[in-house]
């Protein structure tokens, strides 16, 4: 049985559905800005997407801070200035609690030539979805927090909270500066915050909202190898040295096995053991092995039953390799031995892992490796910034009933409670911190295509997903202020 919509909320859902093609408008907008932080040639694109939701923030009449957060120094040792971060508050009323939404302002990188059907940066609707970078990771729920609070003023219904915005734009990249800002800003900005959202993740799958209390951490590694100062023709100089592309492959090969298991010693060893109450949770979970399949077209799922897929995917460490830089990748064959090739891999961690812990395991094992090859080559082997732990709330709180039923006003079901194997590093940040209860609130669906080619949000998701923040406001604010 789910809980029957209050009727002070249907000013807010006409709105939002007569303003459907505004919003869709400001969705394009925000895409055509390609803020990609992992590319340091459109830096400048993100300082103006920060921009372009700041200045909208201060036409709501919200007070906006833009922080500074310093310098990046990227790989080759070079520095570039950090995009900054928008801190900006909406009302101060005593008497009703403090919430604080984050969101992220920049994206994956995509280009046309990865197999995309549309330009990335262009939004296109195609029956009702609407494809483009960041629509759904995580433009699209970002700046439906805006539209909430138009939503409110054009109601002429008071805001049920007070809110704080935390936007970045370098999530996608560590969300380097931010820890740092938020400690800083702990007894001023968050002082008075009472519960945190976050809507930055997705569906467990396609039809069925959910509530998510829990996300995997993450390191990322470089191991570079090197074997001359110039790229060399093989024909010549194969068969003569050790190459670094073989001796990377060799290492990168010692990492995982065939069934997903890490090989590297002891990195379960921390991992939290499975209680019978813990497996209970799983079986209740609406969740479809087939669907989830469907949607990759993989020739096989690791895993054959649903609660096993779903550990592997929560509460069990992953390990990924994502690139070789330096390799060559163009089409058409080129007898090249590479001067130096960087490999690139990352663990998810899971709680009770440490990154600083989890680094030192593989910088052993590495070096084990790297002797056991033989080689007379040279490698380095750094972990990126950004490294961050899982993160795990209480989803028992207040907050998260609250939430759920915000979500049966305007699905009219009750949703499951998900855990989700990506990251967002400020979520622990703002649980440590701030201290007070954490939750995410995902707009968009399992298949959004985030960080892949194709990403999506459906048009009835980024609707009703709108709806619901207004919904979720509402019940947030009959909640009490803590203390
Ligand atoms: C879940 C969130 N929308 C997301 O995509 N997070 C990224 C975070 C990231 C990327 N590089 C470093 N951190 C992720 O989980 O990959
Ligand atoms: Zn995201
Ligand atoms: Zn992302």
């Amino acid at each position: 049985m789910t809980v029957k919509c209050p009727s002070k909320l249907k000013p807010l859902f006409d709105y939002i559905d007569k303003n459907k093609s505004r919003f869709i408008d400001n969705l394009k907008n925000a895409v055509s800005i390609q803020s990609v932080s992992g590319d340091p040639n459109r830096r400048n694109e993100v300082v103006k997407m920060i921009y372009w939701v700041a200045n909208r923030l201060t036409a709501l009449n919200a007070t906006v801070e833009i922080c500074d957060v310093g310098m990046q120094e990227l790989p080759d040792g070079t520095t570039l200035k950090l995009p900054p971060v928008i801190l900006a508050s909406l009302g101060d009323d005593q008497r009703k609690p403090t919430l604080c939404v984050y969101g992220h302002l920049d994206v994956q990188p995509a280009n046309r030539s990865d197999g995309w059907v549309t330009e990335p940066f262009e939004l296109e609707i195609r029956d009702d979805v609407m494809f483009g970078r960041g629509t759904s990771d995580d433009k699209g729920p970002a700046i439906s927090w805006l539209h909430v609070v138009e939503a409110y003023n054009a109601a002429t219904l008071d805001l049920p909270v007070n809110l704080k915005f935390c936007y970045e734009g370098m999530e996608e990249s560590g969300s380097e500066g931010l820890h740092e800002l938020l400690l800083s800003k702990k007894d001023t900005f968050f002082k008075d915050v009472d519960y945190v959202c976050i809507s930055d993740n997705y569906w467990l799958g396609t039809k069925k909202p959910c509530i998510t209390y829990g996300l995997r951490g993450l390191c990322y590694f470089f191991l570079q190898v090197s074997c001359a100062s110039k790229d060399l023709h093989s024909g010549i100089f194969g068969g003569s040295i050790n190459e670094a592309m073989s001796d990377l492959i060799a290492i990168l090969d010692t990492l995982v096995d065939k069934d997903g298991k890490i090989l590297v010693p002891k990195i379960y060893d921390e991992v939290e053991p499975v209680t019978p109450e813990e497996k209970s949770l799983y079986e209740s979970i609406d969740f479809s092995m087939e669907e989830y399949n469907q949607d990759i077209d993989s020739p096989q799922l690791l895993h054959d039953k649903k609660e096993n897929l779903l550990m592997a995917r929560w509460r069990y460490p992953s390990l990924s390799i994502h690139g070789i830089e330096g390799a060559f990748s163009e089409s058409g064959s080129k007898t090249v031995i590479p001067k130096s090739v960087i490999g690139k891999f990352s663990i998810r961690l899971v709680p009770n892992q440490q990154p600083e812990t989890v680094e030192k395991l593989f910088r052993e094992h590495i070096e084990k490796q790297w002797k056991i090859r033989g080689s007379a080559n040279s490698y380095t082997f750094t972990m990126l910034p950004g490294a961050a732990p899982a993160w795990k709330s209480n989803p028992d709180h207040p907050h998260y009933e609250a939430a759920s039923k915000a979500v049966q006003y305007v699905y009219n079901i009750v949703p499951d409670f998900t855990r989700e194997g990506g990251s967002i590093p400020v979520a622990l940040t703002f649980q440590d911190v701030i201290g007070k209860n954490v939750l995410l609130l995902p707009m968009g669906r399992s298949d959004d295509n985030a960080h892949s080619q194709n990403e999506k949000l459906n048009i009835s998701n980024y609707v009703e997903g709108t709806k619901l923040m207004a919904a979720y406001l509402y019940e947030v604010g009959l909640l009490e202020k803590v203390v």
